[in-house]
C-alpha cells in the first residue's frame, strides 16, 4: 500500500515538475497532500474521473499586474502585484493578502493550494485562493503604505467581489492596511459590500477577527492535548514570530495556564524561562507596530540575535507562527532534544519536508496548519456572512462559535486519521477530509 501511494506520488509528481520548474513551494505542499489522497482519489470511481488532483494543481486562473505608487521623495516605485484563484469549488474564491520581498508565483500557488483544503475543513462554503506583492513595508511611511495599497487595489478591484472572491489579511497586511485596501475598492467601484474581511468594526468588520487565527489554534491544541489525555495547564509552550498569530496564540495559551517561553522574529528569538506574561506581549507588539526590534527586551526577557527559540527553552509543545519552511531537521531535532511532543502550526507550512517526516518517524503529534490555524478563515466566513445579512455577533458569540469550529475540525480530521501507536496522524486526516469535501462537488460539476 505504501509502496503504491510512493509509486503514484512519483508519477504524479514528475508530471508537475516538468510543466511547473522551479515552483520549490508549490511542489512541496502538493506532494504532501497527493501522497495522502492519491490512493483515495483512485479508489474512488467518480474522484477518479474528474482528475480531482490534476484540476486542483493548476489554478483556475493567475492575475499578475504591475503596481506603481509614488514614495514620499516623489519618486515612483513599481512592484508586482498578484492574485491566485486556485478553485471556486465549494464556494468564492477565499484567502489573505500578503506583502513582503519573498513573494513569488510559487509561494501564492503552495498558499492558495492549501487554503483549499483548509477552507473545506472549516465546514463553510469557501473556495480557496491567495495573493500579494513583492513589496517592503519594512521602513516604508504609513503614507508609502497607504498609497502602495491603493494602487494595489486599484488593479486587484477588478478580479474581487463578495460573491467572486474575497481576500483578507496575511503577512504584513492587518486591519490598517485592509482599512486602505477597502476604502480603494470602495471608492473604485462605487459599492459598499463585504469585498475584503478582516475589516474593522465601524465598516462591516467581525468581532474577534483579529484574535481567531492565534485564538483558534489554541483551541484546537485544547483537543490535541485532551486526546492524548492532558491539558495545557503547566505545559511549556515555545512559539515563534511575533505577529497577529504568534502574538494572539501566546496569549490565549497563557489564559489557559500554559507557560510560554518564546516568540522571535527574522533577526532572532526572545526567550522566557519563567514565561511571557501579558505585559511582555504588549511590549513586543508595541514594539513591532512602531517598527522596532526586540534587542531592548524588558526584564526577565532574553533577545538572542541570530537564534530561533527551538530547542533554546525546555518545551513540550511548539507552535511556529511566523513563515514557510521555518523549522528544517536541525531545528525539530534540538527541539525534540529538549522536550517536543507535539507540534500545531500557526503559520502555513512552517515545517520543511525533513521536519515533517522527522515528526513522524519520532512520533510527535503534529497538527498541518490547514487544520490548527484554520480559525482565521473561519472567522472570515461567518464576516461574510454578517455583511450578507447586515446583522453582527457580538464577541461572545464569535467566540463560542469559533471554539465550536476548531472542534468540529478536530474531530473531523481524527475521524479520517490513521493510528500510529495510538495517536491520530494528524497530517493524513487534514489532507483526506478536505480532499473529500472539494472532490464531492468537483466530481459532481462533470467535465468542466
Ligand atoms: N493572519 C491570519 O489570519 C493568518 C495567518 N496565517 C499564517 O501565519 C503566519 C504569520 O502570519 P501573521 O501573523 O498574520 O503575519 P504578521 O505580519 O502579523 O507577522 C509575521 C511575523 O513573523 C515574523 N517573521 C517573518 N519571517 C520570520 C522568520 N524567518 N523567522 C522568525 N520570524 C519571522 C515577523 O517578524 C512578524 O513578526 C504566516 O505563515 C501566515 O500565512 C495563517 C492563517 C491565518
Ligand atoms: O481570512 C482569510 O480569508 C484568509 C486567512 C489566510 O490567509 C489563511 O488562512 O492563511
Amino acid at each position: 500500500m505504501t509502496d503504491r501511494r510512493a509509486a503514484l506520488t512519483e508519477t504524479f509528481m514528475e508530471r508537475l515538475r516538468a510543466r511547473t520548474p522551479h515552483e520549490e513551494e508549490f511542489h512541496q505542499a502538493v506532494e504532501e497532500v497527493v501522497y495522502d489522497t492519491i490512493t483515495v482519489e483512485k479508489n474512488d470511481h467518480a474522484f477518479a474521473g474528474a482528475r480531482v488532483l490534476d484540476r486542483l494543481s493548476e489554478p483556475d486562473r493567475i492575475i499578475s499586474f504591475r503596481v506603481v505608487w509614488e514614495d514620499d521623495d516623489g519618486a515612483v516605485q513599481i512592484n508586482r502585484g498578484w492574485r491566485v484563484q486556485t478553485s471556486n469549488a465549494i464556494g468564492p474564491y477565499k484567502g489573505g493578502l500578503r506583502f513582503h520581498p519573498t513573494v513569488t508565483p510559487s509561494v501564492l500557488k503552495f498558499l492558495g493550494f492549501e487554503q483549499v483544503f483548509k477552507n473545506a475543513l472549516t465546514g463553510l462554503p469557501l473556495g480557496g485562493a491567495k495573493g500579494g506583492s513583492d513589496f517592503d513595508p519594512k521602513g516604508r511611511s504609513d503614507n508609502e503604505i497607504m498609497r502602495f495599497c491603493h494602487a494595489f487595489m486599484a488593479e486587484l478591484c477588478k478580479y474581487i467581489g463578495p460573491d467572486h472572491d474575497v481576500p483578507a489579511g496575511d503577512i504584513n497586511v492587518g486591519t490598517r492596511e485592509i482599512g486602505f485596501l477597502f476604502g480603494a475598492y470602495k471608492q473604485h467601484r462605487g459599492q459598499f459590500h463585504g469585498a475584503l474581511t478582516g475589516k474593522g468594526e465601524s465598516f462591516g468588520g467581525s468581532a474577534m477577527r483579529v484574535e481567531a487565527t492565534g485564538y483558534g489554534l489554541i483551541y484546537f491544541l485544547c483537543h490535541m492535548m485532551a486526546q492524548a489525555g492532558r491539558d495545557l495547564n503547566g505545559a511549556r509552550i515555545a512559539v515563534s514570530g511575533a505577529g497577529n498569530v504568534a502574538t494572539h496564540a501566546a496569549e490565549e495559551a497563557i489564559a489557559e495556564g500554559a507557560t510560554v517561553v518564546s516568540l522571535s522574529d527574522s533577526s532572532g528569538a526572545l526567550l522566557a524561562e519563567d514565561g511571557l506574561t501579558a505585559d511582555h506581549i504588549a511590549w513586543v507588539r508595541e514594539a513591532k507596530g512602531a517598527g522596532r526590534g526586540l534587542d531592548d527586551a524588558p526584564k526577565g526577557l532574553r533577545y538572542t540575535r541570530g537564534a530561533q527559540p527551538w530547542g533554546a527553552v525546555e518545551a513540550q509543545v511548539l507552535l511556529p507562527c511566523a513563515t514557510q519552511n521555518e523549522m528544517d531537521e536541525d531545528a525539530l531535532s534540538k527541539a525534540i532534544d529538549s522536550g517536543a511532543k507535539m507540534i500545531a502550526e500557526g503559520a502555513n507550512m512552517p515545517l520543511t519536508a525533513g521536519a515533517v517526516r522527522l515528526a513522524q518517524q519520532k512520533g510527535l503529534a503534529h497538527a498541518p496548519g490547514k487544520a490548527s490555524n484554520a480559525g482565521g478563515v473561519a472567522i472570515s466566513g461567518l464576516e461574510m456572512s454578517q455583511n450578507a445579512h447586515g446583522q453582527y455577533l457580538s464577541a461572545e458569540e464569535v467566540r463560542r462559535r469559533l471554539k465550536q469550529i476548531m472542534g468540529n475540525i478536530h474531530d473531523n480530521v481524527v475521524s479520517e486519521a490513521e493510528l500510529r501507536d495510538g495517536r491520530p496522524d494528524y497530517r493524513q486526516g487534514a489532507n483526506i477530509a478536505g480532499y473529500r469535501k472539494v472532490a464531492q462537488a468537483i466530481s459532481a460539476f462533470g467535465a468542466i
